[in-house]
């Protein structure tokens, strides 16, 4: 059988393990069975958790600069923005606010102030350009938090700060952006991880709330509390992507930052899409593969570009929820272990065991292909 190239470029699969750790694992799963193929790594992520880490591995030269800022629960969080050697800033709000650094949900409370003091380090440093990574949030502020690091001032009726949190937008009278900082001069753009607009069903606190700990009444509030934010601020609610980590995103497109899909933007960074063309094989991978995972995520993301390419395509995921359509073969790690308890219990493990089941049967395909 011919040697192949195959490229793995999977996203981190959120809480259990780093797109690094799964990329080495299901890697190690193929090359015992096909030790010839050339194995090429490329650890990727969505705008989401593991993006500041995707673009150190992938961009010579970066530069991790700590700073410490006020978590989505209050307590301090030492994080760290990325600088890149063209002077760009990339800033991300799961290390920042994200979900992953709360002990206890706190769907109305939680805030995204620390994200914004990590873009206003960015931005004291002096960078040219900024890339604000958006994804894996704990809150649903609508980015008020970060916009009042950057100056910004949300003000209730009697003109006193409203709370921090999307609580605290109950009380929203009015909205003061004149002292808001200036952007870069490369300008800022939001790499966001969903398509999803800031508001309706398919909006912010409809899709995300429930993950943050919002019950039936509290995702009722949050919208509302969304929707009075949306006409107080000059940003247009319906745009694709605003709804992205709590509406973060749609606060920052107030500011006049652009948003771009998070996948692409990184895929671009680390030179997937021509990795891709020159491979036999693709296999991407995420923690859950369902109908969330056409807006923007990776695994939709990677199967385009191999469909582009007319290469291979093969999917392994923590639990599978939709059809895997554009995919030759697919792998649940719940299927493989028995029970999701049990794939989330040694991830790196069942990772390996699918690497090898897809060996069998991508190779077989991939050779039938050619
Ligand atoms: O943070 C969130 O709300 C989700 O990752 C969607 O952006």
């Amino acid at each position: 059988m011919p040697a192949f190239t195959v490229v793995i470029a999977p996203d981190s699969f959120k809480g259990t393990a780093t797109a690094v750790d799964v990329a080495d694992a299901i890697a190690s799963g193929w090359a015992s069975v096909r030790p010839n193929d050339v194995l090429r790594h490329f650890p990727m992520a969505d705008g989401g958790e593991g993006t500041l880490d995707a673009f150190a591995a992938a961009v010579p030269g970066a530069t991790r600069m700590p700073v410490t800022v006020q978590g989505p629960d209050d307590r301090p969080v030492d994080s760290c923005w990325l600088l890149l050697p063209d002077g760009t800033g990339v800033v991300e709000l799961a290390n920042t606010s994200g979900l992953g650094l709360l002990d206890r949900l706190r769907p109305l409370d939680a805030h995204t102030l620390g994200f914004g003091q990590a873009i206003a380090a960015a931005l004291d440093h002096g960078v040219d350009r900024l890339l604000l990574a958006v994804g894996g949030s704990s809150s649903t502020d609508g980015g008020a938090g970060a916009l009042t690091a950057l100056g910004a001032r949300f003000l209730d009726a009697e003109g006193q700060q409203i709370a921090l949190g999307n609580r605290g937008l109950g009380d929203l009278d009015r909205v003061d952006l004149s002292d808001l900082r200036a952007l870069p001069a490369g300008g800022a753009t939001v790499l966001s991880d969903v398509t999803s607009p800031l508001l309706g069903p398919a909006g912010a606190a409809s899709v995300f709330g429930a993950q943050k700990g919002a019950d039936a009444t509290q995702l009722r509030v949050m919208e509302a509390n969304l929707a009075a934010l949306a006409t107080r601020m000059p940003a247009k609610a319906d745009l694709p992507g605003t709804g992205a980590a709590g509406g973060t995103a749609f606060g920052l497109v107030a500011w006049g930052a652009v948003i771009a899909a998070g996948s692409g933007a990184v895929g671009d960074a680390v030179g997937l899409p021509g990795a891709i063309s020159g491979a036999d094989i693709v296999i991407t991978g995420e923690g859950r593969f369902d109908d969330q995972s056409d807006a923007g995520k990776v695994a939709s993301y990677v199967r385009g570009l191999a469909e582009a390419a007319d290469v291979t395509a093969l999917l392994v995921a923590g639990s599978i929820g939709a059809e895997t359509r554009g995919f030759v073969g697919a792998q649940s790690l719940t299927e493989l272990a028995g029970s999701s308890a049990a794939a989330m219990g040694d991830p790196l493990r069942y990772l390996r065991v699918a690497g090898t089941a897809l060996a069998a049967s991508g190779a077989e395909v991939a050779a039938a292909r050619s």
